[in-house]
């Protein structure tokens, strides 16, 4: 068995800055494309190889045409147009099949990358990389540079045609004047100082990252419908276009300055090469004029060094486009192993039923990152079969919990045991099957009602009637009568023909959906009815209170995160959190005797119900 507690912290200590991949980089570029497409990429190949002979050689025939010519040989002349005719209709002929169907290649890797990352940032149980910022950073990038690692395969193949080229280029050269085979190497200057102007290009735009989202973020924000009555109450949306303009100014002056220093130095690498080019002609010229060199092979060679600069050109591109490629590879090669090394974590059982319940021993939790807990020393019972309400101030620690009892994280210290073995141990995935969780910012999926409520036990999914006993549970059956087509509605206003909810309809629909499983040994109401009133709050608790007693021989615990006191004082046990700490464990009418916290604030709340202000 693994050793669960060690790897839950390897987990959460794993640090990106710690991620060298090495040769496997190369995996990554061409792996996608070979899984996704084989024989697009075995035909791309054979293509590009052929191609590129053809388009490299053909000067050869310019030779054979213009010595013909001069030496009034009629077969060599002959011989030169149909080896230029037969070599450039093959290479024009197969580079333009190439494009389109490379694009496809790249369309079909985009996609097949869209689902790996999909699936790796899934496969984390947890959910500290969707929280953690730099995570998140590194997250958005490999999602925005997936269109990049998906040209991999492509840029390789064009990496692959300038090798040929070249070599083609060098050999025909070294049969005019061996000296001028150096002409591609002079190339390198170009080459280097493109790779500079990428480094500098990446290293600004790393340093805007952060600038970037946030200008995003502000974007997206301003044009959402779900933001825009708030922004207008408060006469926010000024102020907010002010800010993303001068986040997205900062972020334009910083590309620009970035931009013009690479510019720079892809200017002196051109020069550098012109220099090496008019040099060359030179020499070649010279040596015509003494007879050392044919006028055919002077016309060859000029059109060769014409061909090695464009090669010079495709190979700064193609690096330029690897080098982008490669970070991204770098970035999926590291979700691999983050979710890799997340996964192999636990292999413990999950009990059928509880016996006993879950107990938190000692736990203690700080969000990576932050060096201040936000629970400590949490020792605590939540029987099997109970209800149990968790009360404290905003802040005080109640949905962190939750985080912890859904497997969301693992303590930094301490345990939660359930029925005495560590849930640390048990794979997460095994544990929600037998969680059930209805949230506050609850999902609002643009699909049938049916599958807005069947999602909550996906294998159901597609039985009606048991969609139907969660409808009447969750307290939605007046919601569904009114839908047009009933269960079968569309629901949300992102598709034509969706029909948009209220936000106390939708929450009942979720209420439904946290109430699809069967016999769940936790379910979490973290909550989930502040778009209903008081009453019916209590109302859907009671419900939740006897699903949970009626399937008491599975022992499941109910928890209850409210701030609204008539209905946690119906829970068998109240938990009250003050500052990440257990402040008051008891039932209501103990926690009334004991006067403490509980006493004070349920007073408080009472008497604001009885004598309002
Ligand atoms: N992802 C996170 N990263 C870092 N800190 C966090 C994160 N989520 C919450 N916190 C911090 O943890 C503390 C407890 O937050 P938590 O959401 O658990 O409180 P809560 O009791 O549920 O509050 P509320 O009643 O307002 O929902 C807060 O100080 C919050 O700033």
């Amino acid at each position: 068995m693994a050793e669960p507690r060690r790897a839950g912290r390897t987990y959460a200590m794993f640090r990106l800055q710690a991620v060298r991949p090495s040769g496997t980089v190369l995996r990554v570029l061409v792996g996608p494309a070979w899984r996704a497409a084989p024989g697009m990429l075995a035909w791309a190949f054979a293509a590009t190889t052929v191609a590129a002979v053809a388009s490299a050689t053909f000067p050869l025939g310019f030779h054979l045409m213009v010595d013909g010519a001069l030496a009034h040989d009629r077969a060599r002349v002959v011989a030169g147009v149909c080896l230029v005719a037969a070599l450039f209709t093959v290479a024009w002929t197969l580079t333009t099949m190439s494009a389109a169907r490379n694009s496809a290649l790249t369309d079909r890797v985009s996609s097949y990358l869209m689902a790996r990352i999909s699936i790796l940032v899934n496969a984390v149980p947890g959910v500290e990389h969707l929280e953690r910022p730099d995570l998140l950073s590194e997250i958005d990038q490999l999602r925005d540079g997936r269109r990049t690692l998906a040209g991999a395969a492509r840029q390789l193949l064009g990496g692959w045609q300038v090798v040929i080229r070249s070599a083609a280029i060098i050999v025909l050269l070294a049969t005019v004047y061996p000296p001028v085979m150096v002409v591609p190497l002079v190339g390198l200057a170009p080459m280097l100082a493109d790779r500079r102007a990428s480094r500098v290009q990446q290293a600004s735009g790393d340093a805007l990252a952060d600038d970037r989202r946030l200008a995003d973020q502000l974007f997206a924000l301003a044009t959402t419908a779900g933001t825009a009555k708030e922004l207008r109450t408060y006469g926010v949306t000024g102020s907010l276009a002010a800010r993303h303009s001068a986040i997205a100014e900062r972020v334009r002056a910083g590309s620009v300055r970035a931009a013009l220093r690479a510019a720079a130095w892809e200017g002196l690498g051109w020069v550098c090469y012109a220099a090496g080019f008019v040099l060359v002609i030179i020499v070649l010229v010279l040596r015509a004029v003494h007879g050392h060199t044919s006028p055919g092979q002077v016309v060859m060679a000029v059109s060769l060094m014409r061909r090695a600069q464009a090669q010079v050109s495709s190979a700064t591109d193609t690096a330029g486009s690897l080098a982008s490629a490669v970070r991204t590879a770098r970035r999926l090669l590291w979700l691999e192993r983050y979710a890799a090394t997340a996964r192999s974590a636990a292999d413990g059982a999950v009990p059928a039923t509880l016996r006993t319940g879950i107990r938190l021993e000692s736990v203690t939790f700080a969000y990576p990152g932050r060096d201040e807990p936000v629970l400590r020393d949490v020792d605590l019972t939540l029987p099997a079969g109970a209800t149990v309400a968790v009360v404290g101030e905003n802040g005080a620690g109640k949905t962190t919990l939750v985080k912890l009892l859904t497997r969301m994280y693992v303590p930094s210290e301490g345990r939660i045991l359930v029925d005495g073995e560590d849930l640390a141990a048990m794979p997460a995935d095994r544990w929600r099957e037998r969680t059930t969780a209805v949230f506050q910012d609850f999902l609002r999926p643009s699909l049938t009602a049916r599958e807005v409520v069947g999602a909550g036990d996906l294998p159901r999914a597609g039985d009606d009637a048991a969609v139907g006993t969660a409808v009447d549970r969750g307290g939605a059956r007046r919601v569904v009568q009114r839908l047009p087509e009933g269960l079968a509605t569309p629901l949300g206003r992102w598709f034509t023909g969706g029909h948009e909810l209220s936000g106390g309809q939708w929450q009942r629909l979720a209420l439904a959906r946290g109430l699809m499983r069967p016999a769940p040994l936790l379910t979490v109401l973290d909550e989930p009815t502040a778009s209903l009133d008081a009453v019916a709050e209590a109302r859907l608790f009671a419900r939740f209170a006897e699903v949970s007693r009626a399937g008491r021989e599975a022992g499941g615990v109910t928890l209850l995160i409210s701030h609204r006191f008539s209905t946690v004082r119906m829970a068998d046990l109240i938990v009250v959190l003050d500052q990440g700490r257990v402040a008051e464990v008891g039932d209501h009418d103990a926690l009334l005797r004991s006067g403490g916290t509980y006493a004070q604030l349920f007073t408080l709340q009472a008497r604001a119900y009885l004598d309002p202000p």
